[in-house]
């Protein structure tokens, strides 16, 4: 039977210089489903993550998006077909101003012209909906700050709204608090579960702060040398002694 699943990872390995980094990792996120992606240093967690958006084929196994083979799409290809991932470092225009930067990926989306050259109107389409993502992730404020100028958390509260104009199908957040104030945790957090809550995004994230994962997502793959060492709801993930023996660093 075909699967219903928004993202499927199947049989994934991925060799280098005879080392396997990642080895029969299969994965199933439903739609609507946010799935967070936990393990210790090295585990192999950025390089799924470049299996699943492209940068890097995988040696064995395949990525279904919607039922659809991608494995072998390139990463534009990929964000075309509804993926849409967000990076350990930025990738915003540091130049552009907060507005211009959600407004660019909205006219992608819209259709429009992408030049931020011909000083748009301030009520057109485009921006009417980049404000609107803007307030959704509470930076309407800042909308004609230069984007370089944000602190680490804003940044991230940017690339969520650049992600909204995009409404990819499936949001890969690559440790989205990764250099973020303490502080400024909880609200992106709550930034985080408001997009999940409001869009029904499918949502899978790599995140170090295991607080964090275990309060935002449905279920977490503990991810260890390489492969899947256990699935489950965070509860039962927490009280799982071969985690924590594995990953925590407990006794059995
Ligand atoms: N292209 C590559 N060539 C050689 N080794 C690689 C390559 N990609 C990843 N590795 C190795 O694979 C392992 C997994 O790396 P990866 O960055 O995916 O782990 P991670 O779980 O994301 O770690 P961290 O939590 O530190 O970010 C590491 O030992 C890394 O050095």
């Amino acid at each position: 039977m075909p699967s219903s699943a928004a993202l499927t990872v199947e049989s994934l390995g991925f060799v280098v210089g005879g080392a396997p980094i990642l080895h029969d990792v299969d994965l199933e996120v439903a739609p609507g489903e946010m799935i967070g992606v936990i393990g210790p240093n090295g585990a192999g967690k950025t390089t799924l993550f470049n299996m699943i958006s492209g940068i890097h084929a995988p040696t064995t196994g395949r990525v279904l998006l919607d039922g659809r083979d991608i494995t072998h799409q390139p990463v534009h290809r990929r964000a075309l077909a509804g993926l849409g991932r967000t990076f350990q470092t930025s990738n915003l225009f540091p130049g552009l101003s907060v507005l211009e930067n959600v407004r660019l990926a909205a006219q992608r989306r819209l259709g429009g012209n992408l030049s931020v050259l011909r000083f748009p109107r301030r009520s057109d389409r485009a921006s009417t909906v980049a404000m609107e993502h803007l307030d959704e992730v509470g930076l309407a404020g800042l909308a004609d700050v230069l984007a370089g100028g944000l602190s680490h958390g804003d940044k991230r509260k940017l690339e969520i709204a650049v992600l909204l104009a995009m409404q990819p199908g499936v949001i890969l957040l690559d440790e989205p608090m990764a250099g973020v104030a303490r502080a400024d945790v909880p609200g992106l957090s709550e930034v985080i579960r408001r997009m999940h809550r409001d869009h029904h995004s499918t949502v899978l994230m790599v995140e170090h702060h295991i607080d964090v994962v275990m309060g935002l997502v449905e279920r977490v793959a503990v991810l260890h040398q390489g492969t899947i060492l256990a699935l489950d709801e965070p509860d039962r993930i927490m009280a799982d002694p071969l985690v924590q023996s594995a990953y925590l660093g407990a006794p059995v």
